[in-house]
């Protein structure tokens, strides 16, 4: 009997939905199909693959508002937030339907009279994707447009929090006429999924979003058949806010990046360093902003900050916070949770730390919740080496209106996001990713579909 999973609502813990998941057989049935699939593909026209890709995102916006209620009924996120995500999806498809068009090869001079040499790019094959539940529909088409737009045919398993969205995407896809056996997904847990596509020969890529651990064992298994990987991982994002900011501009660009999602993105501020001098002013328009945020169900148009996705994220957030109080740090706002174990949901209030030391935990493990420590500088070379301090490099934020500390800090930083007095820096048509351990490869702009691609280059005698 094929084991069910139960798609919970994380505001109220509420049963949303009951699938099956999808044996161990059929997932390496559809790991074949999807790989048979990839000859008839790839012969597309990029010109067809990109209609395709168009009338598929045609379709969602179609069909956002469902897509958007369905995102925040499964992952929880304010509908603003939810209906945001869907557009930024959408935005992945549209960019890679006009980057398929886009895929040139190169003729190279050949260094004797009797050789041509040109280069051409190739779609890699059959590519395997797992996503994590925080952005349920972004993090799935930023993958499979552009592997549908190279030429690539595609399987994704989606979090086991948040499969309807991926479910619904998909379907929508196929109405349009995006082949089934292109464009799949498979249900089951991690591990199990996990094992598979990595071991299958016909694989011939995995692209994975999600945290760093799992990220670093995928990247193990996939060596076994030599598969290109990308890898978008975990994050502890520093802003540094310089004695010369707009205050205002900061505070607002910090609420805006730190509490999207609860917290509970890899972009997320996790840290706030702030120069001596204008830490007590600025800390202080912060917590009264914070203090404005309201906390709830996603689906109450007045709420900013919806639930904790599950228990174990709400007991890595609680473990934080009371390991800062321990190492005697001050809660200036927040440190409140309104949760229920039984029927299933953990909210946290928004919460700003002080007084807190660089050792602390939440200084240097990701968070993924609606709450931010703040700690001081004296100079921007002390600033820097604080916010380097940590096994991450996805996205950095700072704040100054000086240029050559705003150049200082962005070639010093070693993150492979930086937000300059900008707390929103992400777009399909930028390339989106880290260093260190926040991973390997770029998501979006024109890196983009390269690992999608194979390089071939011909050499003809003549
Ligand atoms: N860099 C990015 O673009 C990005 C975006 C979103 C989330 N993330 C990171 O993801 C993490 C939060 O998401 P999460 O808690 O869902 O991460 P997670 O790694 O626990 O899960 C992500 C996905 O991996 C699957 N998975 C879990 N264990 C697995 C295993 N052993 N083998 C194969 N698959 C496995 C899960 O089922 C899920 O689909 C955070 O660290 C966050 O920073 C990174
Ligand atoms: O959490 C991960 C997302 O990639 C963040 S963003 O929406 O792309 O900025």
């Amino acid at each position: 009997m094929a084991q069910l999973v139960y798609v919970n609502n994380p505001a109220n813990g509420e049963l949303i939905h009951t699938l099956q998941y999808d044996s161990e057989e059929a997932i390496v049935s559809k790991v074949e199909s999807a790989a048979a699939a990839f000859s008839s593909w790839k012969q597309r026209s990029a010109h067809e693959r990109a209609q395709l890709l168009n009338s598929w995102a045609k379709c969602i916006r179609e069909n956002r508002q469902e897509i958007g209620e369905l995102i925040t009924l499964e992952n929880g996120k304010p509908l603003p937030e939810a209906l945001g995500e869907v557009d930024y999806a959408v935005s992945y498809i549209d960019w890679y339907a006009e980057e398929a068009k886009r895929i040139y090869g190169r003729t190279v001079p050949a260094h004797v009279p009797n050789k041509r040499i040109t280069v051409t790019k190739e779609p890699i094959g059959l590519v395997a994707a797992i996503t994590p539940w925080n952005f349920p529909a972004a993090m799935m088409t930023r993958k499979a447009a552009p592997a549908l737009a190279a030429g690539c045919t595609f399987i994704v398993k989606p979090a086991e929090e948040t499969p309807l969205t991926t479910i619904r995407l998909i379907e929508l896809a196929h109405s349009v006429g995006i082949p089934e056996d292109a464009l799949q997904y498979v249900l089951n847990e991690g591990p199990i999924v996990g094992e598979i596509f990595t071991s299958h020969k016909a694989i011939r890529k995995i692209t994975f979003t999600g945290s760093t651990p799992v990220g670093k064992l995928l990247m193990e298994q996939s060596a076994q058949t030599v598969k290109h990987v990308t890898m978008e991982l975990g994050g502890h994002a520093p802003i540094i806010v310089a004695k010369d900011a707009d205050l205002n501009v900061a505070v607002e660009q910090t609420v805006t990046a730190k509490f999207r999602n609860a917290g509970q993105t890899c972009v997320s501020p996790n840290r706030l360093i702030v120069h001596e001098e204008i830490a007590e002013e600025f800390t202080k328009l912060l917590v009264d902003k914070v203090q404005t945020l309201k906390v709830g169900n996603g689906f109450d148009p007045d709420v900013n900050v919806g639930p904790i996705i599950n228990k174990k994220g709400f007991i890595k957030i609680k473990e934080q916070i009371e390991d800062a109080v321990n190492r005697g740090a001050t809660l200036a706002c927040g440190n409140g949770y309104d949760i229920d174990d039984e029927k299933g949901y953990y909210f946290v209030l928004p919460t700003v730390i002080t007084d807190i030391p660089l050792d602390a935990k939440i200084m240097h493990e990701e968070t993924f919740g609606p709450v931010i420590p703040v700690v001081t500088f004296t100079t921007l070379e002390e600033a820097v080496t604080i916010a380097n301090d940590s096994p991450y490099g996805l996205a950095a934020y700072f704040f100054t209106e000086n240029y050559k500390d705003g150049l200082y800090l962005s070639e010093n930083l070693q993150y492979g996001i930086i937000g300059w007095n900008d707390g929103a820096p992400s777009g399909a048509h930028i390339p989106f990713g880290g260093m260190k351990d926040s991973g390997v490869g770029r998501e979006g702009g024109s890196e983009g579909i390269e690992p999608y691609l194979e390089t071939k280059y011909l050499s003809v005698g003549v």
